[in-house]
């Protein structure tokens, strides 16, 4: 994947369409668009009932001509006619009334690491289907560093966590480039389901989607000493009746453990394909932690635990990439930076 300098400085909007969350940054003007990467479809007329917060809300309470659909999978465009259909109405407005002031001729939109030519030619397809003439696309990893404010362009070694809804990619950069990266498909929805499966193996309850984060939350709260335990309200598996269990947030917290350790995995493999000299520099800087789910409650106490090296969170961990991306569209990256990253 190659890119350029002058190429991204053209391109208009940049675009992440993640599996949980789509985000789009105008140029010169910042974040336009942060809403789930969801729509309701009315399955009688094919017609689209709601994009965003709005078809999520729907998720699990739909009636049967009503099919909530996610046209991201894997952190890959599954559903380009939806994807495009999704995107035109999230951008509604906000992207005509600046298409007025200066025509859209490229996007820049952000692809995981090691994307096949498959998943490159979906986002480029989504892309050109809403009006882009042009598309460039950018390493998430590379698109996050940025966004984190990493100094990649520097003789030392910077590692990267982006931890999203799907996957997590690791990478070690030095001197703009990416030395060694890693994908896994672990993220904030494995870890959902984890604490889903561990209620209903462990306590014969169906917990609703929604139920999840609170429960996260209350993990967060007993870190900061708060109660062992909680009542949990869900659907009895065998009689389908409401019931409520208490439930010790210590188990939560070890169920969550097992899908987390795929990502502890996947910084080990990367360390190990890493020159000694670079992951001594990573001894004293650390890893960045980024991606939506870098604020799981624990997780980065897990992996400072088990790496032993420091570990920082992102500012804004969430939307470091888009707005990695969007500094380069806006020309805030040092050529120099960029030049090296994209040979
Ligand atoms: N406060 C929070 N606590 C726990 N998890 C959170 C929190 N905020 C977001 N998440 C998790 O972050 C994930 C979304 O992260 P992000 O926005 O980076 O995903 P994405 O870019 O759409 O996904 P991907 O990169 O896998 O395509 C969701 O799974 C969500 O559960």
């Amino acid at each position: 994947m190659t890119i350029s300098l002058e190429a991204l400085r053209r391109c208009s909007i940049a675009v992440d369409l993640g599996a949980a969350r789509t985000r789009v940054y105008l140029r010169r003007t910042g974040l336009i668009v942060d809403e789930p990467t969801v729509a309701a479809v009315n399955t009688h007329t094919g017609g689209l009932i709601a994009v965003g917060t709005l078809a999520e809300r729907m998720t699990g309470r739909t009636p049967e001509h009503i099919r909530v659909v996610r046209p991201v999978s894997g952190g890959t465009v599954v559903d380009i006619d939806m994807a495009q259909r999704m995107l035109r109405l999230l951008l509604g407005n906000k992207l005509r009334r600046a298409w007025r002031r200066r025509p859209l001729v490229s996007a820049a939109v952000c692809v995981q690491h090691d994307a096949d030519p498959l998943a490159q030619r979906a986002a480029v397809e989504t892309l050109t289907g809403i009006g882009a003439k042009r598309v460039e696309l950018v390493d998430t990893l590379i698109a996050a560093a940025v966004g984190c404010g990493l100094p990649v362009e520097r003789p030392e070694a910077t590692m990267i966590v982006v931890c999203g809804a799907a996957t997590t990619q690791v990478a070690v950069l030095s001197l703009g480039s990416i030395v060694a990266a890693e994908r896994v498909p672990v993220g904030g929805e494995t870890v959902d389901h984890a604490v889903v499966q561990y209620l209903r193996n462990e306590h014969a309850l169906m917990l609703p989607s929604q139920a999840v984060r609170p429960l996260q939350l209350l993990l967060k709260n007993s870190e900061d000493g708060a109660a062992p335990s909680t009542e949990v309200h869900g659907r009895d598996v065998a009689t389908g009746l409401a019931r409520t269990v208490r439930i010790d947030v210590g188990s939560v917290r070890s169920a969550i453990r097992t899908p987390l350790t795929g990502v502890l995995d996947a910084i080990g493999t990367v360390l190990r394909r890493c020159p000694p000299d670079l992951v001594a520099d990573l001894a004293d800087r650390g890893i960045m932690l980024a991606g939506g789910s870098a604020v799981l409650p624990g997780f980065d106490t897990m992996l400072r635990e088990a790496t032993g090296m420091p570990l920082n969170i992102a500012d804004h961990p969430d939307v470091c990439a888009v707005e990695g991306l969007g500094a380069m569209l806006d020309g805030k990256v040092q050529p120099l930076l960029l030049d090296a990253m994209v040979s």
